[in-house]
């Protein structure tokens, strides 16, 4: 592998050369990338079946399609924006030009996790190319087919040197870490995130990093149990549990748990049929250090549904635990698969205080008829972000900002969110040098009847298109009054 020195630098090179900024420069790699998307489908597909046996609509639904409507949204909404932002101004400032410039950071570095390994890396890149920067993407080592397909498809359709893939583990990593980047975006596991940060650190680099956590359910009595069971069912087993924002335990009053888990178990018969083993659509844990690592988190819990595995495989039975202690190890840890512990609570009070007692999770959901009840777990916890009466579905959205807070990460992206993650907003005042006269205000010496009129300038908001001519009249007069006061042995 070539020293990543030499990677970098080219990628800071070619960002110097300034090829990355035009619009239509960056339009156009966004459609190379759509293409490689849609001439490369069966390979990408059979990558991720390699590494996480998705059935092939399950791939293209949770990964493909993610990617082709974010560079679609890209292609269409960049010019809108990428396009300077006009600000409001005071009566200083309003005759010139005040904005928001974006521009991009510069050398960017991604790196992906295996659980959705090419969505991960796709949609930041999306982001940091169409940002105008130049991009080292690290799809993770655990996902290994995915890796190495990335690493070969993308230097056939985009810049080489531009947009590099630096491919392995551990190692690779830390070494790349010590070099300088204008923006890392890291997915992974939260102990890693504080690895990248401190890395970072060290070139005052920012980061945005999308972590894990346990995401709470809460399931109120007040709630048609089988759709909120069935849309849970398909969140937390989709890809065997290993989904950022799964649901992670559920939190309920003990009178619902035994209808919760009969409707649970009815939907995995309805999605999996008989022989969960066999179907398409479960996936499989990704490899044998996390099969023990889940199947660990099962010692001396109740198990009422699944609890089946095999090794060889990597298979571990949709499961479900009843009567689940706080204290517990499944308790502790994010589950990441396939694995789904109640934790009996009487009140929605006590569901919103047993959350808030924990880490802020990436993701929160609620299940509830009533819409106050919703509104007020809202009011009072934090997260990443939340969807009620569903799972998953707040992530699709990509007008809304996908990412975590505090344990569960920083920063955010998708769509615009992306965009703007990967850009830095400049401030920008462009005046001319006429009007001199009012300047004298800011200019020694100091008196109070300069502050008094510095307040009327500096205190009134002036937006150029509602209050037009008057402002211009107004603004008129106080000069004249301006005038008056700086120069008293002048007339008019
Ligand atoms: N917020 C999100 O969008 C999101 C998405 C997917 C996964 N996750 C979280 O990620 C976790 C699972 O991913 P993972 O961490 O097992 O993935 P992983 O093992 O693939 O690691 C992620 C990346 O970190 C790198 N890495 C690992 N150890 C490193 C080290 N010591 N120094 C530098 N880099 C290192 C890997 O090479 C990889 O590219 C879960 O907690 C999950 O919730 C979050
Ligand atoms: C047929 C329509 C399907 C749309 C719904 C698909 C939702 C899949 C979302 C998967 C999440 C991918 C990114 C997050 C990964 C975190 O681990």
């Amino acid at each position: 592998m070539e020293k990543m020195q030499q990677i970098v630098g080219r990628a800071r090179a070619a960002f110097r050369s300034g090829r990355s900024r035009p619009l239509e420069f960056r339009i156009q790699q966004l459609k190379a990338l759509e293409r490689m998307v849609q001439e490369k489908e069966k390979e990408i597909l059979a990558a991720l079946k390699a590494d996480l046996n998705k059935s092939g609509p399950n791939a293209y639904s949770h990964e493909i399609l993610g990617v082709l409507g974010e560079l679609a949204l890209t292609m269409e909404k960049l010019p809108s924006w990428a396009a300077p932002q006009p600000v409001k101004k005071n009566l200083l400032t309003m005759r010139d030009e005040a904005y928001i410039g974006y521009e991009p950071l510069g050398v960017v570095l991604v790196i992906g996790a295996w659980n959705y390994p090419f969505v991960l890396v796709m949609q930041p890149l999306i982001g940091a190319i169409a940002a105008g920067n130049a991009v080292v993407v690290k799809p993770s080592e655990v996902s290994e087919n995915t890796a190495r397909l990335v690493a070969e498809l993308l230097p056939q359709y985009l810049d080489k040197d531009l947009y590099a893939v630096v491919t392995g583990g551990v190692p690779e990593t830390t070494e790349l870490l010590t070099q300088r980047f204008d923006h890392i975006l890291y997915t992974g596991n939260t102990a890693v995130g504080k690895i990248v940060m401190a890395a970072a650190a060290k070139h005052l680099t920012p980061v945005t990093l999308e972590l894990g956590g346990k995401s709470p359910c809460y399931i109120d009595k007040d709630c048609d149990l089988a759709v909120a069971c069935r849309r849970i069912t398909w969140g937390k087993y989709m890809n065997c549990g290993q989904t950022c924002i799964a649901p992670d335990y559920i939190l309920c009053d003990p009178s619902i748990q035994g209808k919760v888990v009969e409707n649970i178990k009815a939907t995995l018969k309805e999605f999996y049929g008989e022989d969960v083993k066999s179907s398409p659509d479960y996936g499989k844990i990704i490899n044998q250090r996390h099969f023990r690592r889940v199947k660990s988190l099962l010692e001396g819990q109740k198990i009422a549904h699944g609890g089946e595995s095999d090794e060889a495989s990597c298979f571990i039975a949709p499961t479900i635990l009843t009567d689940v202690s706080p204290e517990s190890k499944v308790m502790e840890e994010e589950i990441f698969g396939p694995v789904l512990p109640i934790v009996p609570v009487k009140s929605v009070e006590e569901a919103i205080e047993f959350i808030n007692l924990r880490e802020k999770p990436l993701a929160l959901y609620v299940f509830s008829n009533n819409k106050q009840l919703i509104r007020r777990v809202i009011a009072e916890t934090s997260s990443g972000g939340m969807t009620a009466n569903d799972v998953i579905m707040h992530s699709v959205l990509p007008d809304l900002p996908f990412g975590g807070v505090g344990h569960s990460g920083m920063g955010a992206y998708h769509g615009r969110h992306s965009f703007e993650t990967f850009s830095h907003r400049r401030a920008c005042l462009v005046r001319d040098l006429s009007w001199e006269a009012v300047n004298k205000l800011r200019y020694p010496p100091g008196s109070m009847e300069m502050v008094h009129l510095a307040k009327l300038f500096l205190l009134k908001q002036c937006n150029r298109s509602r209050v037009g001519h008057f402002i211009s009249a107004l603004l008129a007069a106080v000069k004249a009054v301006v005038a008056k006061v700086l120069y008293p042995q002048r007339e008019g």
